[in-house]
């Protein structure tokens, strides 16, 4: 069996992954839009918490996508978004082949063929408790996306040992090579900057908090050890999040991984909260997001996970 360590294919596969091996420039490229997915195949629901955002039906996917595409969009992360179905203790609709993130998947590989696209990989959408089920399990629905065309799978839910329990099920199943591991190492957790995205997502855990697993926000020092340890397991990117209140560790990230791509996500609270101080008048949106991405940027950032990517490719020339 290969090894771990001998897979480097994986994080070049893609023609927009290999973009990303370069510099910290503010491209179209480096943008990744977050998408959620839901079960109704005609639903364009507007998300009350997230102004300008919809939960989209896979019918009204393409028409949705397509402006985007022909703006530069360049890459995707789904989330499913069960909203009609039962959910159940292991998460079982996370891999339905009927399920919203499977058939995206294969609609966005057949019609948008040069779009780069990740999967969100988490159970906490799907389960009735809405905690992460066992790695195992979280390996197999990573490596049901990977199967269904997905370039990229991003395990959210930070249990230990997920990321080489993932790739040792792409090595099994012969596609590692070509399947970029992008790894939430270091995210932090915040009941507050996720909030909308909790609503949007209906994920919220009916129990408890995910303080045991997401890490404590003053943690700089779990922060390097997770990334540390998801690299030795076989990531091909580290992502941070959330993203402006935690720039040092984005910057800790890349002086430590000089070599990787790092990403990081502006979540939903990050989003909401410059949309609504623009909407009151304290300041002009575009200057705004725009000064977020510097900092980003500045801090060490490749790639950029926001939901201001569709007005970030009006905005940027290339
Ligand atoms: N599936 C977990 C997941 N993946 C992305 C986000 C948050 C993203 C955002 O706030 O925009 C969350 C929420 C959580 O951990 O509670
Ligand atoms: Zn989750
Ligand atoms: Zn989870």
């Amino acid at each position: 069996m290969t090894s771990i360590s001998s897979i480097l294919h994986s994080g070049y596969h893609h023609p927009t992954s290999r973009q990303w091996q370069s510099g910290n420039v503010l491209r179209k490229v480096s943008l990744m839009y977050p998408i959620f997915i839901t079960d109704d195949p005609n639903a364009a629901d507007e998300i009350k918490s997230l102004p300008g955002q919809k939960r989209w039906g896979i019918n009204k996917l393409q028409g949705f996508l397509k402006p985007l595409v022909e703006k530069g969009l360049s890459s995707v992360i789904l989330f499913g978004v069960p909203l009609k179905v039962e959910r159940d203790s292991t998460g079982t609709l996370a891999d339905d082949p009927n399920g919203p993130v499977i058939q995206g998947v294969k609609l966005i590989r057949k019609e948008f063929p040069d779009l780069f696209v990740a999967c969100d990989v988490c159970l906490c959408e799907y389960t009735d408790h809405g905690h992460c089920a066992s790695i195992a399990r979280i390996a197999e629905v990573a490596v049901a996306y990977a199967k269904a065309g997905a370039h990229c799978v991003a395990p959210s839910d930070m249990m230990d040992g997920r990321i080489k329990a993932i790739k040792e099920r792409l090595i099994e199943a012969g596609i590692s090579h070509r399947v970029c591991l992008m790894s939430y190492s270091a995210k932090f957790a915040t009941t507050c900057f996720y909030g909308p995205f909790r609503d949007a997502a209906q994920s919220a855990p009916t129990f408890g908090d995910r303080k045991c697993y997401q890490l404590p926000p003053n943690a700089s020092g779990l922060a390097r050890r997770a990334i540390r340890r998801d690299l030795t397991e076989g990531a091909d990117i580290i992502m941070v999040k959330p993203g402006m209140p935690y720039l040092d560790v984005v910057k800790d990230a890349k002086l430590q991984s000089p070599d990787v791509p790092i990403a990081v996500y502006q979540v939903s609270g990050e989003y909401a909260m410059i949309w609504r101080a623009a909407e009151a008048g304290v300041f002009e949106l575009k200057t705004a997001v725009m000064e977020s991405m510097e900092g980003f940027l500045r801090a060490g950032a490749t790639l950029i996970l926001s939901y201001y990517t569709p007005l970030l490719l009006e905005w940027l020339e290339n």
